[in-house]
């Protein structure tokens, strides 16, 4: 659809855009990155025509560029340029028209149904049809970049060059404009090139991504081997981090700041627990990182309070998230920053150890209602109700963990309670053998992400003996003390 072959040209007699070369698939949308003054505007400029080129070729449908008349162009090809200038004020529908003008033939043009309704659908498209009679000058910049955008559109052109066209826009309005180019490339085959300043918006948008560095392309490719760490840092120099997008496989980047604020060292103990008989809390001055399965605030995040909320063994409610939710601020925990659990056993029966290594130091705290215990590996067999009977376990790490520590952590934990459950000859009721575990266990990891970076947690690294053991012993003294409390049959 759009070839372009050793492509140089600029300003000047010097290029600023150098060797390029790429093409582009019918239907395909192309973003274009780079820092600034990287040439991303220039490349767009050549290939459109509004540049000369020094070098090289541009093939639009197989054809040399070159060989079709400004109006042909047109027709093949609508640009939005990065900066609009407007010396005449039109009203936002005529300059919307304009994007007619090469659909228009003879002396006295005249003004077709087709017109008309390419016009429409492009306001429409671009939420500005209710602007169709204000003077342009008068709407907001985020404005005037949509109504430029369904001047493009309005063309009607299979091929459609944009320079930043989410440029002034609010985040719902760059969210509406690039679905609406990405449905001009599903429904009606449109191919896009675009120029993009946001690399995550360009990763969800596009199927390929074109880095450019001083005029060059520095890599092309699909947005997951564009959007790498080490290249994205390299070329804009800048310090980043890429982590998944939550809903679709594109990849998304971070930036790192360099400036990380003065503060000083700090470490966690067992003076923060408060044990009630409603409650468990630990609590802290500075946000910790923290998986867990939690009811309140579950998955990965950071915070600085963490609850085991003790509910009667009858507890039921509608929406437990938001009850849960109800309960933690009547009692002043901050919801954003506060994970919370629940356990039927009595949070006075709550099992706090401090354990140290040489790296420092891990706590833990375990509350083990044993009752609806189950043996994991027999559980396809039985029909079981849910009941709350639960294990809950907090291990807290003073040290500096990668994301794959955390995972570790999670299983050298829950094999550490598995044991503990084997040496307290806990049995799942309903097999008669070992259980394994509870239907409703809860797990949470936490670090402070100072002092010693712990890169694993495996069972028989530093970090993972302290996980292994505090686990155990925590675990087997919690269950120790819910059968004291329920007279245990011996
Ligand atoms: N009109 C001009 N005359 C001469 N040089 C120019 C002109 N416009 C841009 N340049 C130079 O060309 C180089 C590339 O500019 P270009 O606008 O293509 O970069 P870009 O990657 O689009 O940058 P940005 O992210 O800032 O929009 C820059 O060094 C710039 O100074």
């Amino acid at each position: 659809m759009l070839k372009v072959d050793n492509l140089s040209g600029g300003y000047g007699k010097e290029p600023i855009v150098k060797n390029i070369s790429f093409s582009v698939e019918k239907g395909e949308v192309l973003g274009i990155l780079g820092p600034n003054g990287s040439g991303k505007s220039t490349l767009l400029k050549i290939i459109s025509g509004i540049l000369p080129k020094l070098e090289g070729t541009v093939e639009i449908d197989g054809k040399d560029s070159a060989v079709y008349s400004q109006k042909q162009f047109a027709r093949k090809v609508a640009v939005l340029p990065q900066l609009h200038a407007h010396a005449f004020s039109h009203s936002v529908k005529d300059t919307v028209a304009l994007g007619r003008y090469p659909h228009q033939s003879g002396l006295f043009s005249s003004w077709s149904n087709e017109d008309e309704r390419a016009v429409n659908e492009a306001l429409a498209y671009t939420g500005v049809t209710r602007y169709s009679d204000t003077p342009i000058e008068l709407l907001s910049g985020g404005e005037q970049q949509r109504v430029f955008v369904a001047q493009a559109l309005a063309q009607e052109a299979p091929i459609l060059l944009l320079d930043e066209p989410t440029n002034h826009l609010d985040i719902a309005h760059q969210q509406q404009l690039l679905d609406t180019i990405r449905k001009q490339k599903n429904e009606k085959g449109v191919t896009v090139v675009s120029v993009f300043h946001d690399i995550n918006l360009a990763s969800l948008y596009c199927d390929r991504l074109l880095l450019m560095e001083n005029g060059r392309i520095a890599t092309i490719g699909d947005p997951k081997d564009v959007i790498q760490e080490t290249t994205i840092g390299t070329v804009y120099n800048a310090r980043v981090k890429t982590q998944p997008h939550p809903e679709l496989p594109k990849p998304q980047m971070t930036l790192l700041p360099d400036t990380k604020e003065e503060e000083k060292p700090f470490t966690v103990n067992k003076q923060q627990f408060t044990v009630s008989a409603d409650h468990v809390s630990f609590k802290v001055d500075q946000p910790l990182k923290t998986i867990s399965s939690a009811v309140t605030n579950p998955g990965m995040g950071w915070y600085r309070a963490f609850v085991n909320r003790h509910v009667d063994a009858n507890y039921n409610a509608d929406d437990v998230k938001a009850e849960m939710a109800d309960y933690l601020g009547k009692r002043g925990y901050h919801l954003t920053d506060t994970v919370g659990m629940m356990t039927a056993v009595t949070t006075e029966h709550a099992e706090i150890g401090e354990y140290k290594g040489e790296f420092g130091s891990v706590l833990i705290m375990v509350t083990a209602g044993v009752g609806n215990a189950v043996d994991v590996s027999e559980s396809l067999t039985r029909d079981r109700e849910q009941r709350i009977g639960t294990i809950n376990t907090w291990v807290i790490v003073n040290g500096h963990l990668p994301d794959e520590a955390f995972i570790q952590a999670m299983i050298t934990a829950t094999e550490a309670k598995t044991k503990a459950l084997q040496t307290e000859d806990i049995k799942d009721p309903l097999t008669g053998t070992i259980a394994t575990g509870t239907s409703t266990d809860s797990l949470l990891i936490a670090a402070t992400q100072e002092g010693e970076h712990l890169p694993y947690a495996g069972p028989i690294t530093p970090l993972g003996k302290l996980i292994g053991h505090g686990v155990y012993d925590s675990t087997v003294r919690a269950v120790q003390a819910y059968k004291k409390a329920k007279v245990w049959p011996s």
